[in-house]
């Protein structure tokens, strides 16, 4: 492992990968991976996620093609110097900000996207500049094993690589010295990842999970709130980071909620949920068994049967659920949805002010200063108001979490910005020693009167001409007096 991360160092120091043509060939050539390669990115998804290749292809392949697409066409605006606002001091020098690639990243996804998850912070790497080694997820090991196929042929070999394994293979590679590292999955493990970054001083970015609140107000279109619950909750069969884990409402809409997200159910998934190709299942027997501890001693409003064999659990609602629960206490990360009832908004927020700062939270009503209100009063890595799951695919915003939901962000603009260093750069002459006069010893009272103005005074437009027109008045003077 070492050596591949020195032959990884020593094509980045050669500078290859710097040069933007060079990254917009590399983005291009992911692009034809996924197009060339479509069907075996999809069967690989459909293996590991029993999905169907259409749920695969909305899913997973569009958001990385998108997200090459948008690198494509900011490319070149997102690599490039910025200026930056200047002082009296330095106001005749060049200063800007330059971004600059770190070096050779990690990245290491999770199973339940397996092909996101890897490939849209390896866009924003590449992107910025940088030679990557990429870690799927072991659990999902048809895509893991595609990736390891694929990427070497469409990629630099000596600048990105894949590295696949469980825990021993992560742990060496977490040996290693990385300029960045970029982990998606379990807060547990998220602790490991930063405590084996920190023995090198590397950065990170969490993208971890948690339990996401979706609070159902009063004063709500009910029938769609719940068929937007419902497609975000059972969707991948509820593995999914940002599903909403749990709805709060007040308890006379309980009835309600739970008649609409049935019938919505039964709208979208058929009769025999089994057969419906849209729907999911657990993806091991590890995650199945916990899902089915999660339903122990619950009061199940509907669903709830389970098949071991095939890994089917079905879209479960509980109601009156005790919040000091099991079901309560972890993300749930599967198609059960518990309703715990709150007296009113204020109950609704101080429940979830009560708890680790989720990684989505999600508010439904008509009246959009409510939804202020929650989003004021509370925070989580990202909000979608009367909807769920959307603010991941909105790549103008920053995705992740905050608190034990993760720290860092990328997507878009925000993957290049995190996988880069914002150089400062200030580029002076070397005339104009008469006012660098100012700063050089002996000190004086007199030369930090001068200081002060300069640095510290705030001028105007109109002060600012009243000072350029003293200065022209004061040479024109010490000029008259010397020459003429
Ligand atoms: N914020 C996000 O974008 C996002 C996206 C997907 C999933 N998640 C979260 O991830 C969690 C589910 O993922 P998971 O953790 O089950 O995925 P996982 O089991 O696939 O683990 C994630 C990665 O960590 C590695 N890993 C596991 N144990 C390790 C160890 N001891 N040391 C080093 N590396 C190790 C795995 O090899 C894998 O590559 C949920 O909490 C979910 O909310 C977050
Ligand atoms: C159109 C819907 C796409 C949804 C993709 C959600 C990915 C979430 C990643 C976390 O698990």
């Amino acid at each position: 492992m070492e050596r591949q991360v020195q032959r990884l160092r020593q094509a980045f120091r050669s500078g290859r990968s710097r040069p933007l043509r060079f990254r917009q060939q590399q983005l291009e050539a992911l692009r034809r991976m996924v197009q060339e390669r479509e069907e075996d990115i999809l069967a690989a998804i459909a293996a590991d996620l029993s999905k169907s290749k259409l749920n695969a292809y909305s899913h997973e392949v569009i958001t990385i093609l998108g997200e090459i697409d948008f690198m494509l066409a900011n490319l070149p605006e997102l690599a490039s110097a910025k200026p930056a606002k200047k002082n009296l001091l330095t106001m005749l020098d060049e200063a800007y900000l330059q971004p600059e690639p770190l070096g050779v990243v990690l990245i290491i996804g999770a199973w339940n996207y397996p092909f996101v998850l890897i490939m849209q912070p390896l866009v924003g790497a590449i992107a910025a500049g940088n030679a990557a080694i990429v870690k799927p997820s072991e659990l999902s090991e048809n895509t893991a094993k595609l990736l390891a196929k694929l990427l070497p042929q469409y990629l630099d070999q000596d600048l990105y690589a894949v590295v696949n394994g469980g825990v021993a293979e992560t742990t060496e590679l977490l040996k290693q010295r990385f300029d960045h590292i970029l982990y998606t999955g379990n807060t547990a493990v998220g602790k490991i990842v930063m405590e084996a970054a920190a023995k090198h001083l590397t950065p990170v970015t969490l993208e971890l999970g948690g339990k996401s609140p979706c609070y159902i107000d009063r004063d709500c279109d009910l029938d769609v709130a719940c068929r937007r619950i419902t497609w975000g909750k059972y969707m991948n069969c509820g593995q999914t980071c940002i599903a909403p884990d749990y709805v709060l409402c007040e308890a006379s809409l309980q009835d309600q909620i739970i008649q609409k997200i049935k019938e919505t159910v039964k709208e979208f998934y058929g009769e025999n949920i089994k057969e419906s190709p849209d729907y999911e299942r657990i993806v091991n027997l590890r995650h199945f068994k916990r899902l089915q501890g999660l339903l122990e001693g619950q009061k199940i409003a509907f669903g709830g049967e389970t098949d071991e064999v095939t890994r089917y659990i079905a879209p479960t609602v509980l109601t009156d659920v005790d919040p000091n629960s099991k079901v309560m206490q972890e993300e749930i990360f599967g198609p059960i949805l518990p309703i715990v009832s709150v007296k009113n908004v204020d109950e609704a927020i101080s429940f979830i002010n009560d708890r680790e700062k989720p990684l989505a939270l999600y508010v439904f009503s008509h009246n959009n200063k409510l939804i202020k209100r929650v989003i004021e009063e509370t925070s989580s890595g990202g909000v979608t108001g009367n909807d769920v799951i959307m603010h991941f695919t909105v790549n103008s915003l920053p995705f992740g979490g905050v608190g034990a939901s993760g720290m860092g962000a990328y997507h878009g603009k925000y993957s290049f910005d995190t996988f880069s260093h914002q150089r400062p750069c200030l580029l002076k002459g070397l005339k104009g020693e008469s006012v660098n006069k100012l700063r050089y010893p002996p000190n004086s009272q007199s030369k930090l009167g001068w200081a002060k103005f300069l640095l510290l005074k705030k001028f105007n437009r109109a002060g600012l001409l009243t000072l350029l027109v003293t200065c022209l008045a004061v040479v024109a003077a010490v000029f008259i007096k010397e020459y003429l």
